[in-house]
């Protein structure tokens, strides 16, 4: 070897050595390297081509970047090199919300993963599919992911970040948990690598966890803490959803003023031009600020900056989600499709034997072309029917079935266009389950879960196939009701709330089940359903602070503004439906 590509080789090194650590000193070495002056290998200069789109993905280059990793995946026949471009790909699609794309990356890397025994970028692969396959919301082949992590990394560093990538899964699915030791341990493990992102990010769990606990105190200590190391990370997300845990944990401790200076901060610190649910969150926290304080038109505008941010993140939830299964189906539909041009292909060969003895062998050749035919329509139909499921999957609540928030929003938008151009009524009903948390407390999250499945099908029961009906939150469900005046939706929700109460005694439970039920009609509130759910909103919070397991309608006589209704609130009479019956 010459030692001018001796020189190339130590370069190279060190450039990768540098690759975030020293970013100026990565840059000069690049450019020392693609200035010429020193002949590269074939492979050499594949080598390089990788290290420019890294640069070019750092500085946010994104669609050139993934250009050049794409040559170099093409071109190179090093395994470890095609794995280390794949992952970074697969990083920078994700971030561009090119996700389908993604996908597909990443369908390449898992496969290139077996024959690839270098560590750092093994891990490296292993770390982004985790990530990637949490943000789809397949929770278990991510947790597969991060355990394989585990189980492979060695130093320090790759212990930090495994347990990090393990815990933001648990985080996401909704298993963390502060009573397992391991999460403490892992902070730690990340503090003496020095690896104040890792350690914060998880630090975060915590608090958010705390807070889900009603630990609001120890979740305030514990961010105070490490309020300067996150700066230091300049780094939006962490600080951005850092800001917002701590305004959780203020509001949550009664203390309205600091929790309204950290969801402001969550917000400008939060990136430009993304929704993201620490920013929802954020919002949602300054509306009911401002509602608390009275400031009825502020709360209007953060709410509907809430909904904004909130539709468009729940919009990338289930882009990715769609994405995920779109992928996996069409890889399907790749192997499906060789299968059957293998069959045809035996069937031209059977056909050419055939023919040279007699004229019936040609009968038989079109009879097994009609029945390959007919295998790949029914190949065809079987794709379509799967890609139906999946579709109807994302739309639906994992537990109860019925809309999720975002397809409840859409099909509502659409009912009420339609009852607005035929001037037909319609209502509203919001319904959350009220002291709920007793019945998590005193049976566990799981009897819990089939309570909600009960109140659901109870609801149902006294449905029209008309109506939309919606799991909102954890225990807050909305239902539209077309063609339903304010005189009729009285007795409509009556029958609800006794069937919701009845759910504890065919459950044979020892504890009361009851929902308070906030309703708003287009007679008053008009066709748009913000207008309709800040109104059910309302009258839900009447409901609940005037003795719960009723229905109160949203009262528009007591003044044309929300305003006025709101400063006459106290004490203003309402139409109480339990009072009535
Ligand atoms: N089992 C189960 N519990 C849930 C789910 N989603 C949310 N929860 C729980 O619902 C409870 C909601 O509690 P809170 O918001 O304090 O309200 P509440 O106890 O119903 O009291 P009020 O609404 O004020 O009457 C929390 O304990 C959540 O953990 C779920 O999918 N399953």
């Amino acid at each position: 070897q010459s030692p001018s590509v001796d020189r190339a080789e130590q370069l190279l090194g060190q450039a990768r050595a540098v690759e975030t650590s020293d970013v100026a000193r990565f840059s000069a070495i690049l450019q020392q390297l693609n200035s010429g002056s020193i002949p590269l290998s074939h492979e050499q200069q594949l080598r390089l081509r990788y290290l420019n789109a890294f640069q070019l993905a750092y500085k946010g280059d994104n669609k050139d970047a993934v250009l050049l990793l794409d040559s170099v995946i093409d071109e190179s026949s090093n395994p470890t090199l095609r794995l280390r471009a794949l992952s970074t790909e697969v990083n920078v699609l994700g971030l561009s919300f090119r996700y389908e794309e993604a996908f597909s990356k990443l369908n390449q890397l898992l496969d290139l993963l077996p024959q690839v025994t270098d560590k750092p970028t093994r891990l490296q692969a292993m770390g982004v599919s985790s990530l990637l396959y949490t943000e789809a919301g397949q929770y278990d082949l991510a947790a597969n992911s991060a355990d394989q992590m585990l189980y492979e990394g060695s130093t320090p560093g790759d212990t930090c970040r495994a347990n990090y990538v393990k815990l933001f899964v648990l985080h996401k699915s909704g298993k963390f948990s502060t009573l397992d030791p391991e999460v403490r341990q892992a902070v730690g493990i990340c503090v003496r690598a020095k690896e104040p992102l890792f350690a914060n990010l998880i630090r975060s769990f915590i608090a958010d966890y705390e807070i889900r606990h009603g630990q609001f105190k120890e979740a305030i200590t514990l961010l105070h803490a490490n309020a300067r190391t996150v700066r230091n990370t300049h780094y939006p997300r962490l600080i951005s959803e850092f800001n917002e845990v701590l305004a959780r944990a203020y509001w949550g401790s009664g203390d309205a003023t600091r929790a309204q200076e950290a969801a402001l901060d969550a917000v400008s610190s939060a990136i430009k031009n993304e929704y993201t649910e620490p920013l929802a969150l954020a919002y949602k926290l300054l509306y009911q600020i401002e509602k608390q304080q009275g400031n009825f038109a502020a709360a209007l505008d953060y709410h509907e900056k809430y909904m904004a941010a909130d539709k468009g993140y729940l919009n990338s939830l289930s882009t990715k989600a769609l994405a995920y299964q779109t992928v996996k189906q069409q890889v399907l539909a790749k192997k499906l499709q060789v299968a059957a041009l293998n069959k045809e292909n035996r069937i031209l060969q059977l056909q050419q034997a055939l023919s040279k003895k007699d004229v019936e062998a040609g009968r038989l050749w079109i009879i097994l072309l009609l029945s390959v035919l007919a295998f790949i329509a029914f190949l065809t139909y079987r794709i379509k029917r799967s890609q139906l499921k999946f579709m109807r999957l994302a739309r639906r609540d994992g537990l109860t079935g019925i809309y999720n928030r975002q397809h409840f929003v859409t099909e509502a938008e659409r009912q009420l266009q339609y009852c607005r151009k035929s001037t037909r009524d319609a209502c509203l009903v919001l319904i959350d389950l009220d002291h709920f948390k007793v019945v998590n407390d005193t049976f566990g999250h799981s009897t819990g879960d089939r309570v909600l499945k009960r109140a659901v099908e109870a609801c149902q029961a006294h449905l029209r196939s008309t109506d939309i009906f919606g799991r909102l939150g954890g225990e807050e469900f909305g239902i539209l009701l077309p063609e339903c005046s304010l005189e009729q939706v009285v007795g409509r929700v009556e029958q609800l709330r006794l069937a919701i109460a009845s759910v504890a005694e065919r459950d044979t439970l020892d504890v009361s089940v009851s929902g308070s039920f906030g309703v708003s009609a287009t007679e008053q509130s008009g066709y748009d359903l913000r207008e309709l759910l800040i109104h059910a909103d309302d009258a839900l919070y009447q409901a609940k602070n005037t003795g719960r397991n009723r229905a109160v309608v949203f009262d528009a006589s007591k003044g044309d503004s929300h305003e006025e209704m709101r400063k006459s609130r106290a004490g203003a009479p309402v139409v109480d439906i339990a009072d009535q019956v």
